[in-house]
């Protein structure tokens, strides 16, 4: 583990009227203990701060804000972290590798690598864009690319990765994580990546971050409701409809 806090500078905030400062969860943070190398931030509501906090942590960590690693200027447009100038890091011991990930960028990211000639060793030997679809060739950088000391900051990976690929990824988080060399932060909406164990799950509702068990998030809970009892679930949330 090397990112060991997250603490918000409050002496040198002016105003909470305006994003990032109005988000609530950002508004009461002072100081993010980590404790594992799988962190994962959820929140049942949309909107919750996730992100914000995500990006700024990458922006800060010198990862570009568009997603990618210290090399990876590619050209997607990077947005300001407006929190990064306001949170400092505390590290045991510094790293400076890592990657920042967003799905929505992945794929002009596979583009970039393309670009710069990295269908290398690195990425698996073959262009990103030729390892059918946004899925596989996700797992391939987890795989090829990721192996050194290093912070991984990851916002919803679920969106490229069928439910077979967000096991495959446990896995190569379990080989990643497990001697100690790799720490993760996810942003996450994935009953099933939430399930990774001994990882600690940071929720981001009800105005404050805090840690939860991963039975009681609402993902699990939702998810596991809808699985056992279908129709039951489906005849409840039809029925408000109709009332
Ligand atoms: N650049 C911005 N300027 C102003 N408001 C913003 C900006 N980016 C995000 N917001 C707002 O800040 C709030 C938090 O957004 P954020 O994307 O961090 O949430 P999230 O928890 O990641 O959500 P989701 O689960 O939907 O991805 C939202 O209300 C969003 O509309």
């Amino acid at each position: 583990m090397f990112l060991k806090g997250i603490t918000l500078q409050k002496e040198k905030i002016s105003s909470y009227q305006s994003y990032p400062f109005s988000i609530p969860v950002i508004k009461s943070l002072v100081q993010l203990h980590i404790n594992s190398n799988v962190t994962f931030f959820v929140g049942g509501e949309n909107g919750s701060g996730k992100s914000t906090l995500l990006e700024a942590i990458a922006d800060k960590c010198g990862f570009h804000t568009a997603g990618g690693g210290r090399n990876n200027a590619y050209h997607v447009d990077a947005s300001e972290s407006p929190l990064a100038d306001y949170i400092r890091l505390s590290w045991l011991p510094k790293v400076t590798n890592g990657f920042f990930l967003r799905a929505e960028t992945f794929y002009q990211f596979a583009s970039h690598i393309d670009q710069v000639g990295g269908a290398n060793a690195a990425y698996g030997g073959m262009s990103l864009h030729h390892q059918s679809h946004g899925g596989e060739s996700f797992l391939s950088l987890f795989q090829h690319r990721f192996h050194k000391k290093a912070v991984y900051l990851l916002d919803e990976p679920e969106a490229a990765l069928s439910p077979q690929r967000q096991l495959a990824f446990l896995r190569i988080l379990h080989n990643l994580t497990e001697d100690g060399n790799s720490q993760f932060i996810i942003a996450t909406h994935s009953p099933i990546l939430l399930g990774f164990p001994e990882a600690t799950i940071f929720s981001f509702d009800n105005s404050n971050i805090h840690e939860v068990a991963y039975e009681d998030t609402d993902h699990y809970q939702i998810t596991r409701g809808f699985l056992e009892n279908r129709e039951r679930f489906l005849y409840e949330i039809f029925k408000e409809d109709d009332e």
